[in-house]
C-alpha cells in the first residue's frame, strides 16, 4: 500500500512533506512548506485518493496533524487533491428537508460554540458576514463598519423606519440601524448564545427602546407588511432549497407595499446547487453548518421574484468575502492559545480549516456572495426608490 503511495505521490511538485508514524518522510516537491504528519497507518488508502472531506475530516479527527501556515495547507491539499483527482464536478446531491427542530439544532451547533470564541476574532460588533472594502486596506472593523453602511444606504433608512432584521446574529447592524439612522429595529435569531450577547449589547448602549432582539423562526414572522424594510444578512444559506419559496414568501409578509427587502448571502458556483471543490461541501456540511445548502443566484432570484417581490438591483461581493475571511482567518490564527481555552480541540481545528479554506474558496470562485436589493410594489406599481444609484455613494 505504501509502495502505492509512494507511486502516486511522484512527480506531483507539491510542496509537501508527508511525515509516516514510522518516521519515514516522503517530499512530495523539492521545498515543502507544509508537513502533514500521517499518525494512523489505516490513512493511506485515502491519502491515495484525497477527497478535501477525507483530507479534512483526518485532521479533525486528529489522525493527522499539520505543520506550517494553514493558508499555506489548503494551498497545497488542494493542490493534492487535483493532482490525483481531477477537477471533476461532484454529482448533484439530494437536498435535505428542513423543519423547525432540526434547523434549530443546527444553528445551536454552530453559533451556540462560545460568544468568546467568536469575540477573539470577529470585529468589534461581531458581524459575521461578508464584509465591504472599498480599498481592500481597510482592517475589519472599518469594512464591517462600512458594510452596515452600505446595507443601511441600500435601503434608504429613514429615522423612524421600521427595520426587521431576520437572522440577526448578535445585533450589529441593528444596533448600528438604530444609532446611526434612527431605525426602529426587530431583529430575530436562533441562537441562545447569540440572543444573550446581543441583548447585553443593545442594553450597554441604551438603545432598548429602538432595538428589540429574539429567539424566532422566520417560519414565524409576523404576515401583517408592519415593517416599512426587511434585512436578512448570511441567514438564507440555512434555509435549504426546498423552503426557500417559503422563506421569501415570509419576507413578502412582512414587509408593506411599497417597502424594500435586502437578502444578502453566500450563492452557488453551478446553478442546481451542486457543491464544489472536490469534497470541501461535503466536509462542511459534515463539520461547520450542518443544513446549509447554496442557492444559485439564479434559484434565490426565482424565488424571491415569485413570492411578488421585484428585484431591483444585484451586487457580487465574491472578493469582499474572501479578504473577509482571510482577516478572520489570520486573527484566529494569531490566537490559538486563547481559542483552546473557549473551545474542543476538534472545533479549533474546525474552524481553522473553515476560515482558512472558504477564504480560499471565494478566492477561486468555488462560491459567490451577493446582495439582492427588492421591493414589494404598491399596487399601483410604483415604489419610492430614487431613479438612480447615485445616493449609495455620495
Ligand atoms: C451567519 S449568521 C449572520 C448574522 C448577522 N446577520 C451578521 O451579519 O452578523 C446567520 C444568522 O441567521 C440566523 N438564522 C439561521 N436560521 C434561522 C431561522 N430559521 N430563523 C431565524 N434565524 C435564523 C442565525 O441564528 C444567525 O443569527
Amino acid at each position: 500500500m505504501l509502495a502505492q503511495l509512494t507511486a502516486a505521490f511522484r512527480d506531483l511538485q507539491i510542496p509537501l512533506r508527508v511525515k509516516l508514524w514510522d518516521g519515514k518522510q516522503i517530499d512530495l516537491g523539492p521545498t515543502p512548506r507544509v508537513t502533514l504528519v500521517v499518525k494512523d497507518p489505516s490513512l493511506v488508502a485515502q491519502l491515495a485518493h484525497p477527497s478535501l472531506d477525507a483530507l479534512g475530516a483526518a485532521y479533525v479527527e486528529g489522525r493527522v496533524d499539520l505543520e506550517g501556515p494553514i493558508e499555506e495547507a489548503i494551498e497545497v491539499g488542494d493542490a493534492l487533491s487535483t493532482a490525483l483527482l481531477g477537477d471533476e464536478p461532484p454529482p448533484v446531491e439530494q437536498h435535505a428537508a428542513h423543519d423547525k427542530r432540526s434547523d434549530a439544532a443546527a444553528i445551536s451547533y454552530h453559533y451556540d460554540l462560545s460568544n468568546e470564541f467568536y469575540r477573539l476574532w470577529l470585529d468589534r460588533d461581531m458581524v459575521y458576514s461578508c464584509a465591504y472594502f472599498e480599498t481592500g486596506e481597510e482592517d475589519l472593523n472599518q469594512a464591517q463598519q462600512a458594510k452596515l453602511r452600505h446595507l443601511c444606504r441600500k435601503l434608504r433608512l429613514q429615522p423612524g423606519d421600521r427595520l426587521l432584521d431576520v437572522g440577526c446574529g448578535w445585533g450589529g447592524l441593528a444596533r448600528f440601524a438604530a444609532r446611526e439612522c434612527g431605525a426602529q429595529v426587530y431583529g430575530i435569531t436562533l441562537s441562545k448564545a447569540q440572543l444573550e450577547l446581543g441583548l447585553q449589547r443593545v442594553a450597554e448602549e441604551g438603545l432598548q427602546g429602538r432595538v428589540t432582539l429574539e429567539l424566532l423562526d422566520y417560519r414565524d414572522l409576523p404576515q401583517d407588511g408592519r415593517f416599512d424594510k426587511v434585512v436578512s444578512v448570511g441567514m438564507f444559506e440555512h434555509v435549504g432549497h426546498a423552503n426557500l419559496p417559503l422563506y421569501c414568501q415570509r419576507l413578502f409578509g412582512a414587509v408593506k407595499a411599497g417597502g424594500l427587502v435586502m437578502n444578502h448571502g453566500i450563492t452557488s458556483r453551478f446553478t442546481d446547487g451542486r457543491p464544489v471543490g472536490r469534497g470541501a461541501g461535503e466536509f462542511i456540511d459534515r463539520y461547520v453548518f450542518p443544513q446549509g445548502e447554496l442557492p444559485h443566484l439564479a434559484t434565490i432570484a426565482r424565488a424571491i421574484s415569485e413570492a411578488g417581490l421585484e428585484i431591483v438591483d444585484v451586487e457580487s461581493l465574491r472578493l469582499h468575502y474572501a479578504r473577509t475571511l482571510q482577516l478572520w482567518s489570520q486573527g484566529l490564527e494569531r490566537r490559538l492559545q486563547k481559542a483552546a481555552q473557549w473551545v474542543p480541540e476538534k472545533s479549533l481545528r474546525i474552524w481553522r480549516l473553515y476560515l482558512a479554506g472558504c477564504a480560499y474558496g471565494f478566492q477561486h470562485g468555488w462560491m459567490n456572495l451577493h446582495q439582492i436589493l427588492a421591493v414589494k410594489p404598491r399596487d399601483d406599481g410604483g415604489h419610492d426608490l430614487p431613479w438612480t444609484r447615485a445616493d449609495l455613494y455620495s
